[in-house]
């Protein structure tokens, strides 16, 4: 990841840069543009989908979502540069959980590397040319959670035609089931699985010693899975969420906590609350058989394919 990762930064630094890149993502202005651009990528992709092939989900969303954070992070637009960063980026996690030999060519790590410097010189390029102009600036098989999502999200569709409205970011997020299904997807199938930690110091969690130095995984996925935690922890159960407060606790730490709460989560629930928006209230679809396979990375192990069908007006 490189010694100046935000993952690997501590102390002073890494609270400022976490605070930056807090409060960039908080910033109003750019919810409003962010909302914009997503809406418009998951309609451009939603716009391809054809009713006589499957639509791999997986890669449907991945691309959406790097697509919108590309755009906000170097205002790059959709385009060969764009598709070049993709591949690059996509060889470079293949190598984030992979055996540690950087210095054999062909192996997965040294191909990661690679691809990351490829990928640097890119960005840099690409924020020169921006500068010298001076442009800086899951539904699970799950049918009555899918009736309600749909049905919910078909209301707010309808309440801001009636009004000639546009769908702003509050929006999205004020739909309670929506979140709850959210909710229930980062549970059961949340693409971080854990974090890595070293210990500073010799230290006691629950009677067990961590020597100075060791490096230790909170394991998310375990504790999110547990059934002392959640009752029918494999049961897709978004109403579990209605009740409760969905704000991180200390057995639901999908964008982890403390000082290194991911400073992205907001964009993360609005980039799913758009993509679900759009889906549900254009698509009935099929799904074909598929599992979620745990390691090295969390993933549909064929890529979630679908049959869609449009709804007619
Ligand atoms: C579903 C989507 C996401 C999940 C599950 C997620 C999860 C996480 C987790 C668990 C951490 C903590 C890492 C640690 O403690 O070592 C983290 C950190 C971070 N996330 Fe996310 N994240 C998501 C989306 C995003 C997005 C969209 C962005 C940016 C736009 C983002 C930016 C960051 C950054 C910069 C950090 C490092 C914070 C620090 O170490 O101070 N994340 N994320």
């Amino acid at each position: 990841m490189g010694k100046s990762s935000i993952l690997l930064i501590n102390g002073s630094l890494q609270r400022r840069i976490h605070g930056l890149i807090g409060a960039f993502f908080k910033s109003p202005h750019l919810k409003s543009q962010i909302t914009r651009d997503m809406q418009s990528y998951v309609q451009e992709s939603m716009a391809k989908w054809r009713e006589d092939q499957p639509v791999f989900i997986q890669d449907e969303t991945k691309n959406i979502a790097f697509q919108v954070l590309v755009k906000a992070l170097i205002s790059l637009d959709p385009g060969e540069e764009m598709e070049l960063l993709k591949k690059q980026f996509q060889e470079f996690i293949a190598g984030l959980m992979s055996l540690p030999f950087k210095n054999i060519p062909g192996s997965q790590l040294y191909r990661s590397l690679q691809a990351k410097k490829k990928m640097v010189k890119l960005v840099q390029k690409i924020i020169q040319s921006k500068r010298d102009h001076g442009m800086i600036s899951m539904v699970p098989d799950c049918p009555p959670a899918l009736y309600q999502l749909t049905e919910e999200n078909m209301k707010l569709k309808s309440l801001k035609a009636q009004h000639g409205e546009p769908m702003c970011w509050s929006d999205y997020l004020s739909l309670p089931f929506t979140q709850t299904v959210i909710t229930e997807t980062l549970r059961m199938g949340n693409i971080i699985t854990g974090v890595m930690r070293k210990a500073v110091k010799d230290i006691e969690i629950k009677g067990y010693l961590i020597p100075k130095g060791w490096c230790a995984f909170a394991y998310f996925r375990s504790v999110h899975l547990d059934e002392n935690n959640y009752e029918w922890p494999y049961q897709f159960n978004p109403w579990r969420w209605q009740e409760k407060d969905m704000i991180s606790n200390s057995i639901f730490t999908p964008f982890g906590g403390g000082q290194r709460l991911c400073p992205g989560l907001d964009l993360a629930r609005l980039e799913a609350s758009i993509f679900l928006h759009h889906f549900v209230t254009q698509f009935r679809w099929v799904a074909e058989e598929d599992t979620v396979v745990n390691f090295p990375t969390v993933r549909m192990k064929r890529r979630m394919p679908i049959w869609v069908k449009r709804r007619e007006n």
